[in-house]
């Protein structure tokens, strides 16, 4: 048969099918028409061996989009590129993709796991309900439909469904832009959170590292451990350790490796315990609540009240007593003690998890009470620079897994108190193109000095 002839066929019999269709539409009473609908579609899923699931993406009662949809949609996202041929394309930030493609309405992927196989379809309804408004409503919904064979029903449901949901919510944070939050007033306000810092860019011994990311690992995997033993999903960690050391890093580095939201707690500019409430309650699950520098802020050292007292004694003179009243009743009110309340008791409340770190240069003048296990769980001392982790830094910054100046430098290191941020500075390219003997050789004459001034010092000390 001649294409043409094939053509003609074809024409034929759609003009017939539309004749059909067309009388059906016409002389079929509305409800009849309906009926018949319903019973062929009953028909045919009594006669199918396959049953489908269909997950809206707004759910009649609610406007907000559904997560179950949104976690189907990030977990068929990577199955679809492959299979699909009509495809999506959304613009997102801060991912290894630069665009993330997602399937088009009306088309079907498969998908398998543990030997079984689905199909996910997606699709659109386009409401029929006429509206007059000058601002047209988009009264597009969109499902997925997750067809099966009968046979697996138990294992879909129970397990394969959940599998999906928690597979798709994970690949969701892990590509999302995260935010970081800063508190300005009662709120707080954001900027998305680009630092780069990783675990591996940071200079500290390898037991160490790796111990820290495991427990940071574990406490993110740990949901049902926490509720069975019914605990509150939190953990703190005190980061303590001169300055320069990477305690700031350190907390990037642990946001970067979990992807949570860094709030960057500032107390001083918080007014009171409501504020403060307000505060930890706008914070959201998958959160590292940070506060810097507790020392810094001494009326959390958990010793304002007895400096105000012995102050209040010592001075008689009223007016430089009121003077003094009108400039504390301008900073925070907030103690630690009542911080770590609240958190403990809003914390015990939720099921998100959540993080906290603080950060100090003096660990010694904390009040142990404050840092106790249970609201502090881990501490963590970053210390000066190590052999070890000025060899992490030589590989970042130089690319150097070995040079001939290098046990010279450890054997400095040995000796001498130099902070990662003080190597760091040494090892940074001067020139273009840098010249990695010239950075070594200058971290070598840095030590050398730090060295003489620290003899001379323990000479001055002990004349
Ligand atoms: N352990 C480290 N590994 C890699 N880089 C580091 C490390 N420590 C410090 N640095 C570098 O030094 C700079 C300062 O470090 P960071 O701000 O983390 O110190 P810090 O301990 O928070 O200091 P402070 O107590 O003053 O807040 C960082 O920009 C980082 O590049
Ligand atoms: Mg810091």
């Amino acid at each position: 048969m001649r294409i043409g002839e094939i053509f003609a066929q074809l024409g034929s019999i759609l003009a017939a099918f539309m004749f059909m269709k067309a009388i059906l539409e016409q002389y079929f009473p509305h409800h009849l028409r309906s009926s018949v609908e319903k019973h062929s579609q009953k028909l045919l899923s009594f006669l199918s061996p396959y049953v489908q699931i269909t997950f809206n993406e707004f759910t009649s009662e609610r406007l907000i989009r559904s997560e179950a949809y949104s976690a189907i949609e990030t977990y068929l996202s990577s199955n679809s590129s492959a299979q699909a041929r009509r495809l999506k394309a959304d613009v997102v930030k801060n991912s290894s993709q630069a665009v993330a493609l997602s399937m088009d309405d009306n088309e079907e992927v498969a998908d398998e796991v543990s030997g079984v196989k689905v199909w996910w379809a997606s699709g659109k309804n386009i409401s029929k309900t006429q509206t007059f408004s000058f601002h047209p409503v988009n009264d597009e919904k969109r499902f997925y439909n997750l067809r099966f064979h009968k046979k697996h029903r138990r294992f879909i449901t129970e397990t394969y469904i959940n599998h999906v949901l928690k597979e798709g919510k994970s690949i969701e944070v892990r590509n999302r832009q995260r935010k970081l939050y800063t508190n300005s007033g009662s709120s707080w306000s954001h900027v998305p959170f680009e630092h780069p810092a990783t675990f591996q860019t940071l200079a500290m011994e390898p037991e160490k590292k790796k111990d820290i990311v495991d427990d940071l690992l574990a406490f993110s995997k740990a949901k049902d451990f926490y509720a069975r033993i019914g605990r509150a999903w939190k953990r703190g960690y005190l980061l303590y350790g001169p300055p320069g050391t990477g305690k700031s890093t350190m907390i990037a580095a642990m946001a970067n490796l979990l992807g949570y939201d860094l709030y960057d707690l500032e107390l001083t500019a918080v007014k009171d315990n409501t504020e403060l409430k307000k505060l930890l309650i706008g914070t959201s699950g998958k959160a590292i609540i940070v506060i810097e520098d507790i020392d810094c802020s001494a009326d959390l050292t958990g010793q304002r009240t007895k400096r105000r007292e012995k102050k209040e004694l010592e001075e008689d003179d009223p007016l430089r007593r009121m003077a003094r009243e009108a400039t504390e009743s301008k900073t925070s009110n907030i103690t630690l003690s009542g911080l770590l309340n609240f958190i403990d008791g809003l914390w015990s409340a939720c099921g998100v998890e959540r993080i906290i770190v603080f950060t100090t240069n003096y660990v010694e003048n904390l009040d142990p009470a404050l840092i106790r296990r249970g609201r502090m769980d881990k501490h963590i001392e970053l210390s000066y620079c190590s052999f070890e982790g000025f060899k992490v830094l030589a590989k970042n910054y130089l690319g150097l897994e070995w040079h001939h100046l290098f046990p010279r430098i450890e054997s400095l290191l040995g000796g001498i108190k130099i902070t990662p941020a003080d190597v760091a500075e040494n090892l940074m390219p001067k020139t273009v193109p840098g010249n990695a003997e010239i950075c070594l050789e200058n971290l070598i004459l840095a030590l050398e000095e730090a060295g003489a001034k620290a003899g001379l010092e323990n000479v001055a000390a002990i004349g």
